[in-house]
């Protein structure tokens, strides 16, 4: 069985029929300048509450730009974001995170001294209402219980008092999802989760991100069409700063210009 039969065969049109309640996502010609160099161009792209969406591309085809335009971390030169049906073209990072956005960043965003439990605490108090307190966690909180249901949706119940310094890299990519989840998360922005990962690990992130609640969608940029095949419902290619084709896992595996741009030496 193909990467992308073994996703169908989890019947993600009938789960996301199910989920989807309007559009998380909705970019509509989005382009991004440095200088004279058109990082990403005249992107127009829906992605629907609850999807699951990859977006896949050779190096340096804007897919970080894209993700960067999305969080608000850049402004775009041309175009309109929509998030959740609201114009949030302008707004700053935070405000977007209030409106359910996450993402990850391919670099680590750890605090390597503290445990597993803690990074995953702190991340659900940053975003909690009484995230300025100075009480310590204590027995009973609800934040303690929040973030040990992260901590055991990213497999690392049994490393939940290890420190992150003596986590394998792997672990520490996992604990990273946890982080991006804290909160209400609706929707989240996957920066290359599986690069550097052996594939024992690879595997294990698969099962996570199927794994994840049905009403959180996200979208994974990954170099590993394997990976993003098996765990996105919809595909966009990106080449040159644009979105050139789009369409369900079968059919970007079995397109006959996917496979000369990726697999035939497409890279610039
Ligand atoms: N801050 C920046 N300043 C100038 N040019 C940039 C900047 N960020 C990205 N670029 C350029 O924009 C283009 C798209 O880069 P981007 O990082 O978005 O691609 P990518 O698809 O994410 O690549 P990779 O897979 O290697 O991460 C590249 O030509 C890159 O050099």
């Amino acid at each position: 069985m193909s990467a992308a039969e073994s996703f169908a065969a989890g019947n993600a049109a009938e789960r996301l029929g199910a989920v989807s309640t309007g559009n998380a996502l909705e970019l509509r010609g989005v382009g991004k300048m440095f200088g004279a160099l058109a990082a990403i161009e005249d992107v127009t792209l829906t992605v629907r509450s609850g999807e699951r969406r990859a977006v896949l591309g050779s190096n340096g085809a804007g897919k970080t730009t894209l993700f960067n335009c999305i969080t608000g971390d850049f402004l775009p030169t041309t175009g309109t974001i929509r998030l959740f049906g609201e114009d949030v073209t302008r707004f700053p990072a935070y405000e977007r995170i209030r409106r359910g956005l996450r993402r990850t960043y391919q670099i680590s965003l750890l605090f390597n001294g503290l445990t597993v439990a803690d990074n995953v605490y702190l991340a659900c108090r940053g975003v909690s209402r009484g995230r300025f307190s100075f009480l310590r966690p204590r027995r009973g909180d609800t934040l303690v219980a929040r973030a040990d249901e992260l901590i055991e949706a990213v497999h690392l119940t049994a490393s939940r008092d290890t420190a992150v310094a003596n986590l394998s890299y792997g672990q520490q990519r996992q604990l990273e999802i946890a982080l991006a989840l804290a909160g209400a998360p609706r929707v989240v922005l996957f920066d290359e989760p599986a690069a550097g990962l052996s594939p024992t690990e690879r595997a294990e992130l698969v099962a996570i991100l199927n794994g994840l609640p049905e009403h959180i969608g996200y979208i994974i940029i990954e170099h590993d069409m394997d990976v993003a095949l098996r765990v996105a419902e919809r595909v966009s290619m990106m080449h040159n700063g644009r979105i050139f084709k789009e369409g369900t896992p079968e059919e970007i595996e079995n397109d006959p210009e996917v496979q000369e741009l990726y697999l035939g030496g497409g890279d610039e």
